[in-house]
C-alpha cells in the first residue's frame, strides 16, 4: 500500500505508510486488552498493546519489543488476526498478530490506565480504538475455539 503527498519540490512523493503492529496475547480462551494512557483525546481508550515498527526492524521483533517495554513480558508471535487497517488517511497502517506469554510472565501495566482479560463474551464491555473494530471482530471465532 502507498500513499502520495506533494513534496517541497511540488512534485508527488510515494512513502509506505508507518506499520502499526499490536500483540493480541492470549490466554486461556481470553484476550489482553489495554487502556492508552495518552493522548487525551483517546486516554481510556483500549487498544492492543504495541506501536510503530521503527526502520529495518521486523513487525515480530517489534512486538516482541514493544510487549517488553510495556508490559514487561515475553512472547511468541503467532499468526496475523484480522486484516491490515488503514489509519490516518492511509499514512499508516495497524497489523496485529496473536500472542502467547512465555515462561509463566504476567503483564503489568508500565505503560497503560487499566490492563483487562476479555472472553470472546466481553469484548464489547470496553470502548477500542476506532481502528480495532475489524481486529476485535475477528478476534471473537478465535477466542471462542479457544475457550477451555
Ligand atoms: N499499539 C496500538 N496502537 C494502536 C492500536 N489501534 C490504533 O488505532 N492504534 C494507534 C494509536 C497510535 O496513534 C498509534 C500507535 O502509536 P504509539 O504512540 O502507541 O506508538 P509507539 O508505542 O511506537 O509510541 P512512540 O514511541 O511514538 O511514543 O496507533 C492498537 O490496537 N494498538
Amino acid at each position: 500500500m502507498r500513499t502520495e503527498r506533494v513534496g517541497g519540490n511540488g512534485q508527488a512523493e510515494r512513502r509506505e505508510p508507518r506499520v502499526i503492529v499490536g500483540a493480541a496475547i492470549l490466554a486461556g480462551g481470553r484476550v489482553l486488552a489495554c487502556a492508552r494512557s495518552a493522548p487525551p483525546e483517546v486516554a481510556g481508550m483500549y487498544e492492543f498493546p504495541g506501536g510503530k515498527v521503527e526502520p529495518g526492524e521486523s513487525e515480530v521483533a517489534a512486538l516482541v519489543r514493544e510487549c517488553a517495554e510495556e508490559l514487561a513480558v515475553r512472547v511468541e508471535i503467532g499468526e496475523r488476526v484480522g486484516r491490515d487497517v488503514r489509519m490516518a488517511h492511509g499514512r499508516s497502517v495497524l497489523k496485529v498478530y496473536t500472542a502467547r506469554l512465555l515462561h509463566g510472565d504476567e503483564p503489568r501495566a508500565l505503560e497503560h490506565s487499566a490492563m483487562r482479560w476479555l472472553s470472546a463474551a466481553e469484548l464489547d464491555t470496553v470502548t477500542w480504538l476506532p481502528a480495532d473494530a475489524p481486529i476485535v471482530a475477528a478476534l471473537r471465532p478465535l477466542l471462542l475455539a479457544t475457550t477451555p
